[in-house]
C-alpha cells in the first residue's frame, strides 16, 4: 500500500513510497545528473523546487558532507526511483520529504511536456492524496517568491581568505552561492569577500575589490533588484564577473533582459560551444531562466542543443559571465578555466587602471 503521493499540477497524483517523511510543494523539476547527488541536494539554486532524480538509483555512494555545496538541504523535498538508506535518513534528519518507487520517467516525460509545475508531496503513514492536492494548490510561481535572496543568502558580510593570496580581491554577492564557486576562487589564491545578496554599493566600495562577482542562486533574477542595483553602479568602473544566476542580473543590470525557460536544463552533460574557438565542452547546469536579450554583451559560447546563451563577454566592459557552472563537482571539469579568465580580468584592468 502507498504511503506517499506526488500531486501534480495537471491534476494527476501520483503513488510513491515515503522515504523522509512530511508535507511540502514546490515547483517540480528534474536533473539528468547520475552523480553529484549530494552537490545538488545542497545547492542554495533548488530553493522552492521539488528535485526529481531521473537516473533510477541515488546514494549510491553514501553521503559525505565534505561534498556538501551549503550547509542544509535546499530543495523542499527528493523524488527518486530509489533512494538508499543514506540519502533517505539524512533527508530525514533534516526534515526534508523524500518519496521513491514512483516511475521517474512518467514525471519527467510529464514536465518535458509540460514545463516546470506546481507539486505537493504528503509522505508518511497518514498521508493522503486530498494533503498532497492542498499542498500542490497552495504552490505559488516561482516568480512570486520576489524575497527568495533572504532564505539562501548569508546575513552578515564573510571573507574567504586564500591561503597563498595573490592579492586579488573579489566582492561576490552571495545570492545563494555556492561552496565551490569561493573555494575556485580562494584556491587560485584570490580573497573572497562575501556580501549579503542586498548589499549596498558603499557595502562594494568599502572592500575596494578587483572584481564584482554576482553567485548563483535561486528563482527568478529579476527578483534580485538590489543585486542588479549594484552592478548597474559599477559597470564599466570594476570588471564584473557571473555564474548562471550572476549571467541573468548582470545581463538584466547593463540593459538586457531574461525570461522563464519551459523546464530549463539540469544536469551533468550539456554541451556548449565556444563560438570564438568552435570547441565543445560539458557542462554541469542547473538553471529554469535564461537571458533573451543580451544588452550590450557579446554572446560567446551557446548551447548546442537550443541555442540559448551559455557564455557573455564585453571587453569594453571587462564582463564574462557563464550560465553553466564551471566549478561543478564531481565535474566536468572542462571550463574550470573560467575561473583564471575572472583572476586575469581583474589583475590585468587594474594594471590598466594604474598605469
Ligand atoms: N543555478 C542558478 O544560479 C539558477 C539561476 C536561476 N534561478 C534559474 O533558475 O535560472
Amino acid at each position: 500500500m502507498s504511503d506517499a503521493y506526488i500531486a501534480l499540477a495537471d491534476g494527476r497524483v501520483l503513488e510513491a513510497r515515503a522515504r523522509s517523511p512530511g508535507r511540502t510543494r514546490g515547483e517540480l523539476v528534474f536533473t539528468t545528473a547520475y552523480t553529484g547527488y549530494e552537490e545538488s541536494l545542497t545547492d542554495p539554486s533548488y530553493a522552492e523546487q521539488i528535485l526529481t532524480f531521473s537516473y533510477p538509483l541515488i546514494g549510491n555512494y553514501g553521503v559525505r558532507s565534505e561534498r556538501f555545496e551549503s550547509e542544509s538541504v535546499q530543495p523542499r523535498a527528493a523524488i527518486a526511483r530509489e533512494l538508499t538508506d543514506d540519502v533517505a535518513d539524512w533527508l530525514a534528519g533534516e526534515g526534508v520529504p523524500a518519496v521513491d518507487h514512483v516511475d521517474t520517467r512518467e514525471i519527467v516525460t510529464t514536465v518535458r511536456e509540460e514545463g516546470a509545475m506546481a507539486c505537493g508531496i504528503a509522505a508518511g503513514p497518514d498521508a493522503t492524496p486530498e494533503d498532497a492536492v492542498e499542498e500542490m494548490e497552495a504552490c505559488k510561481p516561482m516568480s512570486d517568491h520576489v524575497d527568495i535572496g533572504a532564505q539562501v543568502s548569508v546575513a552578515e558580510p564573510t571573507v574567504h581568505e586564500s591561503a597563498d593570496g595573490v592579492g586579488v580581491d573579489v566582492a561576490m554577492l552571495d545570492c545563494g552561492a555556492k561552496g565551490s564557486i569561493v573555494s575556485s576562487l580562494t584556491e587560485r589564491g584570490a580573497d573572497v569577500h562575501v556580501l549579503p545578496y542586498d548589499a549596498t554599493p558603499e557595502d562594494v566600495a568599502a572592500i575596494d575589490p578587483d572584481v564584482l562577482f554576482v553567485s548563483n542562486g535561486p528563482g527568478d533574477p529579476e527578483n534580485f533588484v538590489a543585486a542588479q542595483e549594484v552592478v548597474d553602479e559599477f559597470a564599466g568602473e570594476l570588471p564584473l564577473a557571473g555564474i548562471c544566476l550572476g549571467q541573468q542580473v548582470i545581463t538584466s543590470a547593463l540593459g538586457g533582459s531574461t525570461e522563464k525557460m519551459a523546464f530549463g536544463h539540469r544536469g551533468v552533460n550539456q554541451p556548449v560551444k565556444d563560438l570564438r574557438t568552435d570547441k565543445v565542452v560539458m557542462t554541469t547546469q542547473n538553471h529554469g531562466y535564461t537571458v533573451a536579450d543580451t544588452g550590450p554583451l557579446e554572446v560567446t559560447q551557446v548551447n548546442v542543443n537550443d541555442d540559448t546563451v551559455e557564455g557573455l563577454d564585453s571587453e569594453e566592459l571587462d564582463v564574462i559571465t557563464r550560465q553553466y557552472h564551471p566549478e561543478a563537482n564531481p565535474g566536468p571539469h572542462d571550463s574550470l578555466g573560467f575561473f583564471d579568465e575572472v583572476l586575469d580580468l581583474a589583475t590585468s584592468s587594474r594594471r590598466v587602471a594604474a598605469d
